[in-house]
């Protein structure tokens, strides 16, 4: 491996058989190792306590039934006795923390029949209760019969108890990953959904809703954890299907925290020498979901049983190859291909493990933090460490595309002065230095002269910018370092001892949504010094866009937070864990090809662009000293002199899938320059245009607008969002707010609404 590779990512490989009806024994355990799992699924209880609790159910059934029953509410729902040794043989031993228990499958905790719910519920509460006791660390719940809405909270009750009996256990529910939209009753006849009493049946089916099509299996989970709250120790498995779901809900799936996935047998297709492998879709969405923070673990459902404690030989070949070894070839040619090898779909999980794809230089810089919240930078109020400059100066693209900007920029203006003088070039926010260097090597490749001026407030960074003036052999003492805050910089200061002006300005003072560390405040602070009649702002204007999201894992670290504030300010985070809610290339009720890769609606909420107009700079100036014509103060404080950056735009979003808005992806593009040939050089953070604009560019994670109360989208729905970036010449601070919408029969309807949230108590000072 060379040093720069990075390892594969381990798959932590489940063996789980769904007939087993006992729990595994300490060398089923070993036999499972032995083959090469990494953990084996068990159920907590056996068939002997299915018949008791059964026997039990059925007493009730017949006592109510009898025709000498006069009234059914007199006799008592069954009460199932504690689990005995009979009925499970786990035990807290050694092997404990490697199973992966099962509740029992047969109980039914959403049934309409209450007598069929009641029992069930004791033998959920039974098992995880014991499983807590025994020390298990992972309980997997089969997820809920469909009997319609009603009896799903009952369900999701029984849940949010559950992780409350055992304060260590994680609870995992086990859902398909797309619900065929008409779920016929189990197979197994033994399942308590064939004990309910057909009164309620047929009760149940009156209640439930007109199918929903293939979201409903995440329907369940988002109202089984919104009941639980986002509990931490809660989480899904979900069961692949051969034909995988549209791509649009498997991004919905990688949102949710995915403990585990299940391939069963059926999942699996034969290569042309007989071996199971997955389809192309299949491989592509392990890749995908391997890259998970927390990588899923996956189980291999039905796929042969291993041998209780014996060895079995694993030949998988290092290469990664399917083709088989020699020894295999030479049995094969002897005897009829063995396709019900227990271990050959382990072997291809394995060499699919082996041949994963490396992830990009960019993806390996995210990894550390992904999701992870912070607050914005504010280097205006605030002075950046060293170590903080030197994290943006390892971006392998924004200072390469400023010295193609200034490059064309000193190119056209040295064409329009006619070569007369030096291009005036200031770099605003100098930082250490490093656009200053990309000025002087733009200079130097053009062959353009220029007066290079570096200005910057951070008294530390001065220090540097002066040692690099007298060290640095391309500066070679020749820039003009100033320590000030630019708006109060008189401009650079002639030979003649006259103040002059500067062609070009540079600066870099963007966030990650545009303006939010002050760009257009500083910006106009600064623009006296310009030329009047040529003078080029680098960058020349800026976007601020947004899209709403659905980030189950950021609102959970939001939830389990204190303090009121943190719903009130903006994060900026590399998002990771999340889904786009409105999509680009899917009209409205089509759930979208299995392989069409989600592009998002990202609109642009305002833009910036210097330099100001003169006129709007002077009524500036004028509300300053409250002289203005009509002289009031700002609409929401101050007197109004930096209203002008005062910003509001509402956008509207379609909604395709329905699913929960958890806040706003907030993202920017910026002109850094467009030359006079046309040619631009622009910066970009926004998901659909970033590759094409400024690909691999790392100095900017996305801003989060968070929403403390999630809210429902319907299939079809519409969001509106209200955002104003609001000013009372002190400060800045952002507002932002969100509406549902229906339309039926051409009408549009509110179904819900956000609070209004404010970052006016965390604003940016001026
Ligand atoms: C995002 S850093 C960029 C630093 C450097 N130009 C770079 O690209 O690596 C912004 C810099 O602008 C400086 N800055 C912000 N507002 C300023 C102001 N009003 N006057 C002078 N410097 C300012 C900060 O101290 C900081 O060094």
């Amino acid at each position: 491996m060379a040093a720069s590779e990075e390892p594969p990512t381990y798959f932590y490989i489940g063996q789980h058989d769904s007939k087993r009806t006992a729990p595994v024994t300490g060398s089923q355990v070993s036999g499972a190792y032995n083959a090469g799992y990494d953990m084996i699924t068990s159920p907590i209880s056996n068939a002997a306590y299915r018949s008791k609790v059964k026997s039990l159910l059925s007493a009730y059934q017949t006592a109510v039934c009898d025709e000498e029953c006069e009234d059914e509410e007199s006799v008592p729902f069954p009460i199932v006795p504690s689990l005995t040794p009979e009925h499970t043989n786990l035990t807290p031993d050694d092997s404990i923390s490697s199973l992966l228990a099962f509740t029992s499958q047969w109980i039914d905790l959403a049934s309409p029949d209450p007598a069929v719910a009641h029992v069930s519920r004791q033998v959920f509460n039974q098992e995880i209760a014991y499983a807590a006791f025994c020390g298990v660390n992972n309980v997997v719940v089969p997820g809920p019969r469909h009997h319609g809405d009603v009896q799903l909270t009952q369900y999701a009750r029984a849940i949010s108890y559950a992780l409350s009996i055992g304060p260590y256990l994680q609870i995992q529910i086990l859902l398909p990953m797309s619900q065929e939209p008409k779920e016929g009753p189990p197979a197994d006849p033994e399942h308590f959904f064939h004990q309910a009493r057909e009164f309620f049946m047929t009760d149940a089916d009156d209640e439930s809703l007109p199918s929903s099509g293939h979201y409903e299996s995440w329907d369940a989970w988002n109202l089984i954890r919104s009941v639980c709250k986002f509990h931490g120790r809660l989480s899904v498995g979900v069961s692949v299907p051969r034909q995988l779901p549209p791509m649009s809900l498997q991004s919905r799936w990688f949102s949710e925290p995915l403990r585990f996935i299940v391939f069963p047998d059926s999942s699996f297709i034969p290569n042309n020498k007989g071996y199971p492998v997955l389809s192309k879709a299949s491989q592509e969405m392990i890749t995908r979901y391997m890259r998970l923070k927390t990588p899923p673990w996956v189980l291999l459902q039905d796929v042969g049983s291993v041998q209780d404690d014996s060895p079995v030989a694993m030949s998988f070949s290092p290469s990664g190859s399917l083709a088989p070894t020699p020894a295999e070839a030479a049995r094969s040619a002897t005897k009829p291909k063995d396709t019900t090898d227990p271990t050959s779909h382990l072997r291809y999980l394995r060499h699919l493990q082996a041949t994963q794809p490396q992830r990009s230089m960019v993806d390996r810089f995210a990894v550390g933090y992904q999701d992870y919240l912070q607050s914005p930078l504010q280097p205006l109020t605030d002075n950046l460490e060293s170590i903080t400059y030197e994290v943006f100066e390892k971006d392998p693209i924004k200072y390469e595309w400023y010295q193609r900007a200034v490059a064309l920029a000193l190119q056209d203006l040295h064409q329009q002065i006619q070569g007369k003088r030096p291009i005036v070039v200031a770099v605003v926010g100098a930082g250490r230095g490093p656009l200053v260097t990309r000025v002087l090597r733009a200079s130097a490749d053009t062959g353009v002269p220029v007066s290079a001026w570096a200005v910057e407030k951070n008294p530390n960074a001065y220090v540097l910018l002066q040692r690099h003036n007298l060290t640095n052999p391309l500066w070679n003492k020749s820039v003009t370092v100033v320590k000030t805050d630019m708006r109060a910089w008189q401009g650079p200061i002639l030979p003649s001892g006259e103040v002059g002006k500067v062609d070009i300005l540079v600066s870099e003072l963007l966030g990650s949504f545009a303006d939010n560390e002050l760009s257009p405040e500083c910006l106009d602070g600064v623009q006296h010094v310009l030329h009047p009649d040529h003078g080029i702002n680098i960058p020349q204007s800026y976007t601020a866009h947004l899209t709403p999201l659905a980030t189950p894992k950021i609102h959970q670290d939001l939830s389990f937070r204190s303090g009121d504030d943190r719903w009130e300010l903006p994060y900026v985070v590399m998002l990771h864990q999340y889904d786009y809610l409105s999509l680009a290339n899917l009209s409205p009720g089509m759930g979208g090809k299995a392989d069409a890769e989600p592009i998002p609606d990202v609109q642009q909420a305002w833009e910036f662009s210097h330099p100001l107009s003169p006129a709007i700079l002077a009524q500036a100036k004028l509300r300053q000293g409250g002289s203005a014509a009509g002289g009031s103060g700002g609409a929401v404080g101050g007197d109004g002199a930096n209203e002008h950056n005062a910003r509001f735009s509402r956008m509207r979003f379609k909604i395709q899938n329905r699913g929960v808005c958890h806040g706003l992806g907030g993202y920017f593009e910026s002109v850094l320059y467009e030359a006079r040939s046309g040619k631009q050089v622009e910066l970009s953070t926004n998901p659909v245009t970033m590759d094409e604009k400024s690909k691999d560019m790392i100095s900017w994670f996305p801003i989060i607008f968070p929403l403390k109360t999630p809210l429902h989208v319907p299939d079809n729905g519409e969001m509106d969002v209200s955002m104003w970036r609001q000013t009372d010449d002190r400060k800045v601070w952002f507002e932002w707010m969100v509406e549902v919408f229906h339309r039926v029969d051409g009408k549009r309807y509110r179904l819900g609404a956000s609070e209004l949230r404010s970052s006016w108590k965390n604003a940016c000072l001026m």
